[in-house]
């Protein structure tokens, strides 16, 4: 499938190349990570892409490198939609149990997987009843227990965003956070539910009510801004109010939505918050029948992570699953603070007055 990354690299000069890398990605050199061999091998044995790129900081005199390696999972559904939901989601959970044993041996430390990750993304059908075995507990649902077994094994913080069925039987859009030592911690409930096209989800759940919690896992500060709401600025910034240095924004996104907006949205957020943003999105094509009508839509994949100084990673591919695995450095959230003084022109006192007269 057509990928810009791989069009530019095979058309432009070497110098050329230099000079487009330092003006759309932030940096002229990708900074890639060399994978292990066995990395290579298990991914090109069980059909996924791993791609591993460094961001780093200045070196400081007083603070020690915050280093830390982060995971973002992108895949297509394992069987087709019909298929029974159990073993839909055993094949889901079969495959990406492997790409979590690779980011474990390639040190990563908190990864995420995309929006809805354990089922095809069915709010497409406008069907409820036929889906909601899905739709599962947050703090011991399959794929929470599923993942806790990792989490602990590998000494990882996941974040696992699925639909939640809370004890009223109220649905909700829901991030999962689970600690490295396999405990839920916490969630965060999608707060903008998008109402456009095919993607009307407001008949499925509720808005979120959680707010803009970070959560200060063993490894850093982090939070989740659930697909649609990468629109919204204001949702972006109350994660930095509230002391995030890593937003992820686990997503199901289609060509017809903004596939222009997908590599500005997320990247702009990391500039004007000063954080690390981590962008995934779905992939593969998903085939429904409703009554006798043949629903389909196709994810167009493409994740992706930024710094806060605005430089990003290219993006995985557009149709493969893949394990993009990104090293960071989080001092380089305050340098970029300082260097930009970006808290002291900030002026959030004055929208505070401005949006208290909102009505
Ligand atoms: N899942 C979801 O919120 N999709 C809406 C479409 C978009 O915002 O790209």
């Amino acid at each position: 499938m057509y990928n810009l990354d791989n069009i530019i690299k095979e058309r432009l000069k070497p110098e050329q190349l230099k000079q487009f890398n330092k003006i759309y990605y932030g940096r002229e050199d990708h900074c890639k990570l060399k994978l292990l061999e066995s990395t290579i091998e298990v991914s090109a044995r069980n059909n996924f892409d791993v791609a591993g790129y460094s961001f780093s900081a200045a070196k400081e005199e007083v603070r020690k490198p915050n280093i830390l390696r982060l995971g973002l999972i992108q895949h297509s559904i394992a069987l087709p939609t019909d298929s029974p939901i159990c073993e839909q989601r055993q094949a889901i959970f079969d495959k990406i149990e492997k790409i979590i044993d690779v980011a474990s041996s390639e040190n990563v430390r908190i990864i995420c997987l995309q929006e809805a990750w354990t089922m095809p993304f069915f709010l497409c059908t406008r069907e409820k009843e036929r889906w909601a075995e899905f739709v599962e507990s947050p703090s011991d649902g399959p794929s929470t227990l599923f993942l806790s077994k990792l989490a602990k094994k590998h000494e990882m913080v996941i974040v696992s965003p699925i639909l939640e069925k809370d004890e009223d039987g109220v649905w909700w859009n829901t991030a999962v956070i689970i600690d490295e030592m396999g405990n839920y911690m916490g969630k965060h409930r999608k707060n903008h539910l998008p109402s456009v096209g095919s993607f009307s989800e407001t008949s499925y759940y509720a808005p979120g009510d959680t707010g803009h919690p970070v959560f200060e896992t063993k490894y850093g500060k982090i939070a989740v801004n659930i697909c649609y709401g990468r629109h919204q600025a204001l949702n972006w910034l109350m994660f930095a109010i509230n002391g995030a240095d890593i937003v992820f924004n686990p997503s199901a996104t289609i060509a017809e939505f903004g596939e222009t907006f997908w590599g500005i949205e997320a990247r702009n957020a990391a500039i004007a918050n000063s954080y690390f943003t981590c962008s995934i999105n779905r992939v593969g094509n998903e085939e429904f029948y409703v009554q006798n009508e043949k629903k389909s839509r196709t994810y167009y994949g493409s994740s992706y992570v930024t710094a806060p100084d605005g430089s990003r990673t290219p993006g995985l591919s557009k149709d493969k699953d893949g394990l993009l695995i990104v090293e960071v450095d989080l001092n380089l959230c305050r340098q970029i603070k300082d260097k930009w003084n970006f808290n002291m022109t900030a002026r959030l006192d004055m929208y505070t007055k401005a949006l208290a007269q909102f009505k």
